[in-house]
């Protein structure tokens, strides 16, 4: 087996039931990954995805089961102590870059930093380094609306990483992307999540997409399991 074994993995999750009204969305998932390492989340519409990697974020809390970063277990915490994990720790992209749009794209990627108390001057740096490292830094000034979807998506990338996470949570980070904007966002992705040594829990239906990772795990009726590795 190639997965991250549970001991020792950087996040971890352990018989995760969820239920939305009469309708289950998790029925005993299990989950784990190492730093370092970027593991795509596959399967059917419907069979749980999403809710497994908003558990793993700590973002819906799971009926029962427990997830586990490093060594806090996030299903004992309350609200509070997640969302501040989730801004210390965690990124995240998503299908549509969902950036501020009253915002420049430096603004929206400085954002993480400033939110944590990092100083305006710099937090505008670090994100100018990170939006020339995604090839997006001649957007700089401009508006979320004034960018393509391809460059808007870079620059949540940008954001993403910004912070240092030590995992990237990205759900069809290329869903809204033509097929070659979206090899060029997946492979500036994982570069970088690579080089800072995060772990990314990439969500996604693409095959093409799944290949940029190092292990695939399909949810199928709201259980993960693990397929061999691809890379
Ligand atoms: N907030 C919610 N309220 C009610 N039902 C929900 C909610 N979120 C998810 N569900 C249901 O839970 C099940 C799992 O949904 P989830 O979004 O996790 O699946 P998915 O595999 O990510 O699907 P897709 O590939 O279509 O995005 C589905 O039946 C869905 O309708």
């Amino acid at each position: 087996m190639t997965s991250a074994t549970t001991t020792g993995a950087l996040l971890s999750a352990h018989g995760l039931h969820k239920t939305y009204g009469s309708t289950p969305a998790l029925a005993g998932a299990d989950f784990s990954i190492n730093a370092g390492e970027v593991v795509a989340v596959m399967g059917p519409s419907g069979s749980g995805k999403s809710t497994l990697l908003h558990c793993l974020a700590g973002i819906v809390p799971p009926d029962s089961g427990t997830v586990r970063y490093k060594d806090r277990d996030l299903s004992g915490m309350a609200d509070g102590g997640r969302s501040a994990l989730r801004r210390s720790d965690f990124g995240f992209v998503f299908q549509f870059g969902q950036l501020v749009p009253e915002l420049t794209c430096t603004e929206n990627v400085a954002l993480p930093l400033r939110l944590v108390g990092v100083g305006r001057k710099e937090a505008n740096a670090r994100a100018t380094s990170w939006l020339e490292r995604l090839e997006v830094d001649d957007v700089r000034h401009h508006r979320p609306g004034q960018v393509s979807g391809g460059q808007g998506q870079r620059v949540a990338i940008a954001r993403a990483l910004v912070g240092n996470p030590g995992v990237i949570f990205a759900d069809e980070p290329t869903g809204a992307l033509d097929s070659l904007n979206g090899e060029r966002v997946m492979e500036l992705l994982t570069d970088a999540a690579r080089d800072t040594h995060a772990a990314v829990v990439l969500v996604t239906h693409e095959s093409r997409v799944a290949a940029y990772s190092d292990r695939e795990v399909v949810v199928r009726d709201g259980k993960a399991r693990d397929m061999a590795g691809v890379g």
